[in-house]
This record gives structure tokens, C-alpha cells and sequence, in this order.
């Protein structure tokens, strides 16, 4: 229809919404693309000319990268050409929050929602980086790492990265694993930070040998369990730590996963002597770098019970000059042992201008998307109601790992299975926490109501399960948590290796003995490798073998309906409850 007087024609409904064309960018030598994609949008990225890399991942060329809910950047060390064009738009499912607070985006140009290139909903070029200062971090790693291959009775680096949250913590981790396993290092990489997964779904404490590159498109990726993977399947050993911040329940949840996952990561190192040359990488949580006496009390344990040789810190000038204060040129923990004189470095390095704060609801979109993802593969084609009871003969226990979700979430769609359970076969346990952290509910800790030694009066973290003891740091042998950190302590000759004292720690952790409550629903619960009726201590120590969502409570009945990443009967293990963390997912299965 043509306008009267103007005689302009009228866009047709395909005209007004189809996509922009491609956008062309050229990269200087030393520059980075940066941008943030919404949670529904997809923008595809192509490099056409010269060599990039995301986050210290190279891009193949000509090769088109599909991005969603993602703030990042795409750096380039000599020069490139980037081809973005908007991709198809994703329909979110119920109650999948919609990516964060700059999501206030126009339906405009195809898939990709934001006024940016391709639909981004911000996008820039930007010429000063710290990526120079950060490449030069991991030339001196690998001098470290060759001095540990010719040298056979030395370590690789076992570096702890810490700053404040959004930092660039993980972005570091996630540069300096890129490019040792360019080099053909094989890391392990631990991820501290309960807000996040590191190949697992949030609430974990992961450490992960990272073989080969990571992917692009999915952050850390995914696992997966019951699908193929565009890219090599890397297996992490995971702890569940079902709480948001690392001191909840006083840090007596925390530090005791700490030590188990830094034991194993060491009996790793001592068999494997590629782990053992590239080290270890820890990315920790933004709570650790605010530099209260209760995070430092923490940093000081991860410091060692890793064996910590070098600290990055990112982003604040305070908690540096206290890490130089109770770190630096110190002897390591591992040093008395080994006879060794190696000594702690503490580095300073700058945070990224790209740096952005994720706001709560584009942190609930990567967690519920992580979440997704394990079961699924494919946040985009989730909502489908999972298949029937589960019929399949493999059993969550053959894997031995609790990854899960594809990667590429493109290429890769899973298939859970759901079933019913009965309540009352089941031996659930919840952590009770409590902290100024958390709010008020029916789920009060009190450290007085459980007793000494944890409950079931056995702490053993000892591979071979031996009772009442617990590894502890020697400084921390006598750690009561009133006790404010003192650095001059951990800073003294004082850094000796893990030993084994009693563990006089409460630990909240309950048996769910009440009748299947409404709360159960929507859920993740955590399927242990600990017996059923193992001690508290043993069911906190033990890693995990899978997790189950929580569809349906029928609390008549006492029965669950649940999904697993896999089908077969449910495993007679102690299962932990994602309570509080990571807490409700709405929707999940329709
Ligand atoms: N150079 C950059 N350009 C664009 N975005 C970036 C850049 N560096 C980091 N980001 C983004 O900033 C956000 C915060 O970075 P990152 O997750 O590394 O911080 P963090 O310190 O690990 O945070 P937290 O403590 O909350 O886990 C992430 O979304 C990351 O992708």
C-alpha cells in the first residue's frame, strides 16, 4: 500500500525485521573487540582475516562462533577482520531471566536484540589492554614449568588468583589455561568460586586437567555425560558446596572441600608428571579478595594447602599489599618437605578496562542457563518435557564425574530421563547454614546443636578413611573461628605441610528426616559416592557423582519425580540437597 502524497511503499513485516547485514570490523595490532550479548540473542562472530583469540583461545578462521548472554571480548595480537551479523533469536523458557538489566533491549535486527553490531547490546573497540602484562604472567609460568621438567624433584607454579568480583578472575584463569594448553601444558585448573560451575553446574568446587582448548562459545563448557562434545571432554572432580559465598557456615563447609580437592589435586600431581610440570591454576571467589580477617583466614588455607607459589592479585591495591605482607618471598607450604628454597611471589596486575558488573539477574540467567545446560546440552531447546521413565542401562555411577550439558550448545542436545522416587528410600542431607550472609528461615545453624566432631563423630579426610582426624594446616590446628587471621602467624616459619589433627569443627549438615516438602521442587540434589549412612564428615569429604532436579514433590505420596543427565536406577548414595544454593530453577522440565 503506498502512502497518499508521498508515495512511499510500506515495509513489509519481513522487510521491518530482517536482519541487518553482516557488520565488518578491523582490529588493530593490540586491540580487542568488547561485547555484551542478552540472554534470547545470538550473534554470530567470524574471523575473516589475521589471528584472534577469546579470552586466550585462539578463533579458527572462517569459522563462525555463535554467542548468547555473553560479555566478552575478542583480542587480536597482530591485526584482524571480524565479520558480526545477528543470528537467530532464542525464545526464552518460563522464568529464564531474559540476561540482566541492560536487557531493556528494541526487537530489533534478527536475533540479536541491542543496537550493536549484530544486535550486541553494547559493543566498542578498545586499544589499551593488560594483555601484555597478563602473557608476560604466563611466559614466566613457563619458566617455571620447563625449570620443573628439567629439574625432576620441582614443581610446576601453583598459582592462586585473587581481586575483587568481577575483577577479571576468571577471565585471567581462563587466559592463562588457554595458553599453556597452546603449549601442549596440561594445567589443573580449581575453581573456587561456588557462584559459578567451572565445567559443572554452581555450587561446586571443581579442579579439572585441562588437556586441550577451551570453548568459546560456553565459557568454561560443559561436560558432557550423555552426548558428544564439539571439542574434548574434560572430566572434573567435583565437590558439592551448596552455599553462594565461601564464608557461609564460618568457612567449616569451605575449608575442609579445600583441603580434599587440594589432596587430590596433589596424589594427581605426584603421578602424573605433566599435571606436575604445568601446575595448578586456582580461581577463587570475590568474597576471598574483600580482605576481612575471615577471608584471609581462607586464602591463608587455600595458600596452603596448595602449596601456593606465586599470588595474583587483581584490582586492589589493599589486598596486594596484604597478600605482600603475609606472602611474599616466604617460603612455600611444600618447602620444609621437599628440602626445598621455594619461595611465595605475590604480582600485581591490572584489571581490564572490559571488566563489566553482572548485575543479579544476568548472574541468575548464567547460573540457570549452567544448570540447563548440564542436563540438556542446549539452553534453547530445554523446555521440552524430558522422556518418560528412565530405561536406559547406564547408571550415573559408571561415569564417576559430575559433568554434564554439551558443549557448543548449537550442535548438542542431551536426553535426561525422568523418574519417580520414594521419599523415604532416599537418604537426603541439607546443609543448615547460617552467617550474616545468608537470611533467616527455618534452617538455622547453631553450632551447638551438632556435635564436636561433625556429627557422626568421624572427620576422616583421609584417602583411606581413617576416624576422627582431619587434614588440617598446622596453623590451623588450634583454628577456632572467633579467632580473628593473624598474618604475623601466617606469615611466620609456620608454612608446613597438611597434617592431620582433630577436626573440632561443627559441621552443619542434617539428615532430611521430615516428610518430602514443596520446597523440594525445582531443586538440584547431589548424588554422592558416600554411603548412605556414612558419617556427616565423609558425606561433606565425598566428591560427586552426578546431580538430579527436582520436577514434581508429591508429599502425599512421598514421591519425587526427578531428572537425571542419564538413565538407570538412581545410585544408594548419600545425596545432598542444593537448598539454598544453587537454590530454585523454575521450569526446567515442562
Ligand atoms: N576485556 C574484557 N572485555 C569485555 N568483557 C570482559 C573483559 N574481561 C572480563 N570481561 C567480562 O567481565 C565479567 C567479569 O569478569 P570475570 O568473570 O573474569 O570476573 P571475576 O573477577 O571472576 O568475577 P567474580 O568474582 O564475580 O567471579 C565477565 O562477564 C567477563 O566475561
Amino acid at each position: 500500500m503506498s502512502l497518499p502524497g508521498l508515495e512511499l511503499a510500506e515495509a513489509s513485516i519481513e522487510s521491518q525485521y530482517a536482519p541487518p547485514p553482516p557488520t565488518q570490523i578491523n582490529l588493530r595490532a593490540g586491540s580487542e573487540w568488547r561485547f555484551e550479548i542478552a540472554f534470547g540473542a545470538t550473534v554470530r562472530v567470524k574471523l575473516l582475516t589475521g589471528t584472534a583469540e577469546f579470552f586466550g583461545t585462539e578463533l579458527a578462521p572462517l569459522q563462525t562462533y555463535t554467542f548468547t548472554g555473553t560479555k566478552g571480548a575478542i583480542y587480536t595480537w597482530h591485526g584482524c577482520a571480524l565479520e558480526i551479523a545477528a543470528g537467530e533469536a532464542v525464545n526464552l523458557p518460563n522464568g529464564f531471566a531474559p540476561g540482566g538489566s541492560s536487557s531493556t533491549t528494541a526487537p530489533n535486527a534478527g536475533g540479536g536484540g541491542g543496537y550493536g553490531a549484530g544486535g550486541c547490546q553494547s559493543e566498542y573497540i578498545a586499544e589499551e589492554t593488560p594483555m601484555v602484562e597478563y602473557s608476560n604472567v604466563h611466559f614466566a609460568l613457563e619458566t617455571m614449568r620447563h625449570e620443573a621438567q628439567t629439574e625432576g624433584d620441582k614443581d610446576g607454579p601453583r598459582v592462586l588468583i585473587l581481586g575483587p568480583e568481577n575483577a577479571g578472575k576468571t577471565t585471567l584463569t581462563k587466559i592463562l589455561t588457554g595458553y599453556a594448553t597452546k603449549v601442549d601444558r596440561q594445567p589443573i585448573v580449581v575453581n573456587l568460586d561456588p557462584t559459578e560451575g567451572m565445567l559443572s553446574v554452581p555450587g561446586t568446587l571443581t579442579a579439572t586437567a585441562f588437556r586441550s582448548m577451551i570453548d568459546v562459545e560456553e565459557g568454561w563448557g560443559n561436560s558432557p555425560m550423555s552426548g558428544p562434545s564439539a571439542i574434548p571432554v574434560k572430566l572434573p572432580l567435583v565437590y558439592f558446596y551448596p552455599m553462594k559465598s565461601p564464608l557461609e557456615a564460618d568457612g567449616n563447609v569451605f575449608k575442609p572441600i579445600v583441603s580434599r580437592l587440594a589432596l587430590s589435586v596433589t596424589a594427581r600431581m605426584a603421578e602424573d608428571d605433566d599435571a606436575r610440570e604445568a601446575g595448578i591454576i586456582v580461581d577463587t571467589d570475590g568474597m576471598l579478595g574483600q580482605g576481612t580477617p575471615k577471608a584471609l583466614e581462607l586464602i591463608n588455607h587455600i595458600v596452603t594447602e596448595f602449596s601456593i607459589s606465586t599470588i595474583l592479585v587483581i584490582g586492589s591495591e589493599r589486598l596486594y599489599s596484604t597478600m605482600v605482607r603475609t606472602y611474599d618471598q616466604k617460603p612455600t607450604s611444600s618447602a620444609a618437605t621437599t628440602h626445598s628454597d621455594e619461595r611465595i611471589t605475590v604480582l600485581k596486575l591490572s584489571k581490564s578496562g572490559g571488566c563489566v558488573d553482572r548485575d543479579d539477574a544476568f548472574m541468575k540467567a548464567v547460573n540457570e542457563n549452567q544448570i540447563r545446560s548440564y542436563f540438556f546440552g542446549n539452553a534453547a531447546t530445554s523446555t521440552v518435557s524430558a522422556g518418560g521413565a528412565a530405561t536406559a542401562a547406564s547408571s550415573l555411577s559408571s561415569t564417576g564425574v559430575a559433568g554434564g550439558g554439551g558443549s557448543n550448545s548449537n550442535k548438542i542436545t542431551l536426553s535426561p530421563h525422568t523418574q519417580q522416587l520414594d521419599f523415604d528410600l532416599l537418604a537426603l542431607y541439607n546443609y543448615l547454614t547460617t552467617s550474616s550472609l545468608t537470611d533467616g528461615d527455618e534452617d538455622e545453624y547453631d553450632p551447638s546443636s551438632f556435635n564436636a566432631s561433625g556429627g557422626g563423630g568421624d572427620s576422616s579426610f583421609l584417602p583411606g578413611g581413617a576416624a576422627s582426624a582431619s587434614l588440617q594446616s598446622t596453623q590451623h590446628a588450634s583454628s577456632n573461628n572467633t579467632i580473628p587471621y593473624d598474618p604475623a602467624a601466617a606469615s611466620s616459619s609456620s608454612f608446613s605441610t597438611s597434617t592431620l589433627t582433630t577436626d573440632t569443627q561443627a559441621l552443619p549438615l542434617k539428615k532430611f528426616t521430615q516428610p518430602p516438602t514443596l520446597a523440594l521442587a525445582n531443586t538440584l540434589i547431589a548424588i554422592t559416592h558416600a554411603a548412605p549412612n556414612a558419617t556427616l564428615a565423609d558425606i561433606r569429604d565425598s566428591s560427586i557423582m552426578g546431580f538430579v532436579y527436582v520436577a514434581d514433590v508429591d508429599a502425599e505420596k512421598k514421591k519425587l519425580r526427578i531428572l537425571a543427565p542419564v538413565g538407570g536406577r538412581m545410585p544408594g548414595r548419600a545425596l545432598v540437597w542444593g537448598k539454598k544454593w544453587p537454590g530454585e530453577v523454575v521450569g526446567l522440565v515442562g
